[in-house]
């Protein structure tokens, strides 16, 4: 007891250690180290000396620490800060303050240096001390300190309950046009878009400021604030293709335009060579496996007029394009090897060209190969109705090598007397607008689309609306990867800037705002959304009747595949024959094989029908039907096929199926089998109970599960149908949750011919 440390005795006496030793050391106590303990009497001496010293005048403590009127004393620590600040003062006094850790010291705390009149009368002393104290102040931003806490609470206080400003009265009407956003629309109501959003998320929409608005949002927020809503009357700048269409009806600067040709026609018959040799290049040689993999769109010009090729892959991706309402190409050349004939998609080709009411020349191509007979091939294509000028038809025929070149410049000379038949114009002063020709997402440059401007001129930095999406032209390339600035009519490019990936057939149009273009892609976005939900536009055989009659339909559209050819003409003769009033049977194609993508498609593109008998859609294809909800009927009778197309043509529509039950079963015990589950004991209440039977499980008059019958058991044995009042044995299949006092209403579906 009453043992101290001398860093303790230190700090007590707001010093360092250091200090405090010297200063000991002085009066003749001798200390060792700050870890060194004080005995009572030694302690009393201690501060004694230091009372003493801080006792005497300044003028001794300047003597002592400033004599040398160099004080770089950087190694204040916080506990003597006290004796710093003086000591600054005393310094600065001197006018040759090196004090650099006064500043940090200080701003720990809040001590400020006092006035010094108390120790010294002469005034310029005390002008000199205030004007330190005001440097002082400034540079701690301590004015605050003028006012009590008391009167800083009250200031907050007063601050945060002062009268707001009178928010300016909302206008009677919120006169918008869909797609405004938050900030549009508090300019209009004279609020601030934070309040805008925040009433919006208290109404459970969750915005930000930028986020355009749709309709039902915006008449919402005007309900919420009490007042009308009402759409200003403009142009839906959503609408692409009321644009496109009024940017394609813009007659104004008319200028002729290169044709777009698609090469189309059976694999291997020699599309990518033809192109290839146009273009003297060799794609074919580097495509992986030799086919075509990609849509490319390529340019080559031929007596100075220039031509625009594209490559399709496939009848599906033309057909894909149509389905979008994308009409981008001017010509078919149908493409046939002269020693293999008319194939398959040779006929799929020509189908989907005629769906597209786009002309065709054919290009009967291999003429060099020792098994060529061009003329036996144009003979089959008579069938299709393709007939030469020179047997009385108006189809182009041009008999081609496309490995040698033979006839490739007749051919291209065809193409362009051709096109300057059609009368190929555009306007490329006006805002670009066209289609994508194909789209991928590219890990480096983002979303890239292959399009093919159709009107106007497309610049780098357009703000572009394409389908869904939307952005701004950041670059643009030709077919070589060549930098463009600006793309004409008819010219492919190759874009990026988008901020999603759209899809082939999407047109696009440039705007000439990127705002609209934003709320004009965003709108897109949500409509095709709902639109995906909706899907209540294509015909199938069930609402066949009532379509053709809210549509004023003239004509049904059909595609028939089946397994072999003669039933492909015995079906397509009967389907003609089908007469209902003022009703066209039309077949958009028929073909042999399984149900593809490309029936799929082109149902889509044509509103179609698809009919198979005994074939089967592929996976892909059912996929894809019921994703566009395309209806496909499968039949084993001919007959069957045909009263049911009559049918509905007549309104007499398919039958409708209807549950018919045919037993009720209490579940009376239940017994577990590891092989087979849970077993229900059951006692026939109503009716039979059939063997494989459907059945609801209905639980408190629920329906609790709706399933299949796994087995049914007479005592071991398996029975057939058991009656009512009998015993029986159940196992559902997929299910055990079984309770005793469930009860197994057995069902069957019936079909009930409509009327
Ligand atoms: N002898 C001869 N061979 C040809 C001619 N045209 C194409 N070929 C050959 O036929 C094969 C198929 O040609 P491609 O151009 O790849 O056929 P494609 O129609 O583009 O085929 P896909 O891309 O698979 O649809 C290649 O081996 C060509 O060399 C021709 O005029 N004469």
């Amino acid at each position: 007891m009453g043992k101290k440390r001398v860093y303790t005795l230190a700090r007590e006496l707001h010093m360092s250690s250091k200090q405090l030793i010297t200063k000991a050391n002085k009066k003749g106590i001798h200390i060792k180290n700050h870890m060194a303990t004080l005995d009572s009497k030694q302690e009393s001496q201690v501060r004694h000396a230091v009372k003493a010293s801080r006792n005497s005048k300044p003028a001794n403590n300047h003597k002592s620490n400033n004599h040398h009127g160099n004080n770089r004393n950087n190694q204040h620590r916080v506990n003597n800060h006290k004796s710093n600040v003086n000591k600054s003062n005393q310094h600065s006094h001197n006018g040759n303050n090196h004090n650099n850790n006064h500043k940090s010291n200080a701003s720990k705390f809040v001590h400020r240096p006092k006035s010094y009149s108390n120790q010294n009368g002469n005034n310029n002393y005390h002008r000199h001390n205030n004007k330190k104290r005001r440097r002082w102040n400034r540079r701690h931003n301590r004015n605050n300190n003028r006012y009590s806490t008391n009167q800083r609470i009250r200031q907050i206080h007063k601050h945060n309950h002062a009268p707001r400003r009178k928010a300016r009265p909302l206008p009677k009407t919120l006169y918008y046009t869909v797609g405004m956003n938050a900030q549009d629309i508090g300019k209009i109501l004279h609020r601030a878009p934070a309040e805008i959003v925040k009433k919006l998320i208290d109404l459970g929409i969750m915005v930000n400021q930028n986020k355009s608005l749709g309709k039902d949002t915006i008449e919402l927020l005007a309900v919420a604030y009490h007042i009308k809503a009402k759409e200003k009357k403009q142009v839906n700048i959503s609408d692409i293709d009321k644009m496109f269409k009024k940017e394609i009806n813009n007659k104004k600067h008319l200028v002729p335009r290169p044709p777009v040709i698609t090469i189309m026609g059976h694999v291997d018959h020699g599309k990518t060579t033809l192109l290839d040799y146009l273009r003297h290049s060799h794609v074919a040689a580097h495509e992986a496996g030799g086919i075509t993999q990609d849509i490319g769109a390529y340019q080559i010009k031929e007596k100075g007029k220039t031509i625009t090729f594209l490559d399709t892959p496939g009848h599906a991706a033309f057909s894909a394009m149509r389905a979008r309402g994308a009409r981008i190409t001017d010509l078919v050349v149908l493409v046939v090897a002269a020693d293999d004939g008319v194939m398959p998609q040779t006929v799929e080709a020509i189908d989907h060209a005629k769906a597209a009411k786009t002309p065709i020349i054919v290009a009967i191509n291999k003429i060099d190969k020792p098994g060529a007979n061009p003329k036996k091939v144009t003979n089959q294509l008579t069938r299709y109705g393709l007939i030469p000028e020179k047997w009385g038809g108006n189809t182009i025929f041009v008999n081609i090598s496309a490995k040698l070149g033979t006839n490739v410049k007749e051919l291209l000379d065809m193409i362009i007397l051709k096109a300057e038949v059609m009368e190929l114009k555009a306007n490329p002063k006006q805002n670009a607008a066209g289609s994508v020709i194909e789209s991928k997402l590219d890990k480096g440059k983002g979303p890239v689309a292959s399009v093919l401007v159709q009107e106007g001129t497309m610049h780098i930095e357009d703000p572009i609306v394409v389908g869904d999406t939307f952005g701004r032209v950041r670059t643009m390339t030709n077919e070589n990867g060549k930098p463009l600035k600006s793309a004409g009519p008819s010219t492919p490019v190759e874009i990026t800037g988008l901020s999603s990936v759209p899809e082939a057939g999407d047109r696009f149009v440039v705007f000439d705002h990127e705002k609209d273009a934003r709320a004009a892609g965003e709108q897109r976005a949500e409509q095709a959304q709902m639109e995906r939900r909706k899907q209540d536009n294509t015909v199938t055989l069930s609402n066949l009747f009532s379509t053709m009659k809210k549509n004023d339909m003239k004509k049904v559209n059909l595609i028939i595949k089946a397994d072999v050819q003669g039933s492909v003409e015995a079906i397509d003769s009967s389907l003609k024959d089908i007469k209902v009033k003022g009703v066209l049977v039309s077949i958009v194609h028929s073909g042999v094989g399984a149900i593809n993508e490309s029936d799929v498609t082109l149902a889509q593109a044509t509103n179609a029908i698809v009919l198979g008998f005994n074939v089967r859609p592929t996976p892909q294809a059912k996929i894809q039907a019921e994703n566009y909800k395309v209806d496909i009927r499968l039949y084993d009778v001919i007959y069957d096929l045909i009263d049911e197309v009559k049918s509905a043509m007549k309104g007499k529509l398919a039958p409708k199926y209807k549950e018919v039950v045919t037993g009720d079963a209490d579940v009376r015990q239940l017994y577990k089998a590891s092989a087979v589950g849970t077993i229900a004991g059951c006692m026939v209440t109503k009716g039979y109970i059939g063997n494989g039977t459907r059945i609801h499980l209905i639980r408190d008059n629920k329906v609790v599960y709706t399933g299949k019958l796994a087995s049914l058991k007479r005592f071991k044995n398996d029975a057939k149908e058991v009656k009512q009042g009998f015993e029986c044995g159940m196992t559902i299949e997929d299910y055990n949750d079984i309770k005793v006092g469930d009860v197994i209403e057995a069902y069957t579906m019936k079909a009930i011919p409509r009327k």
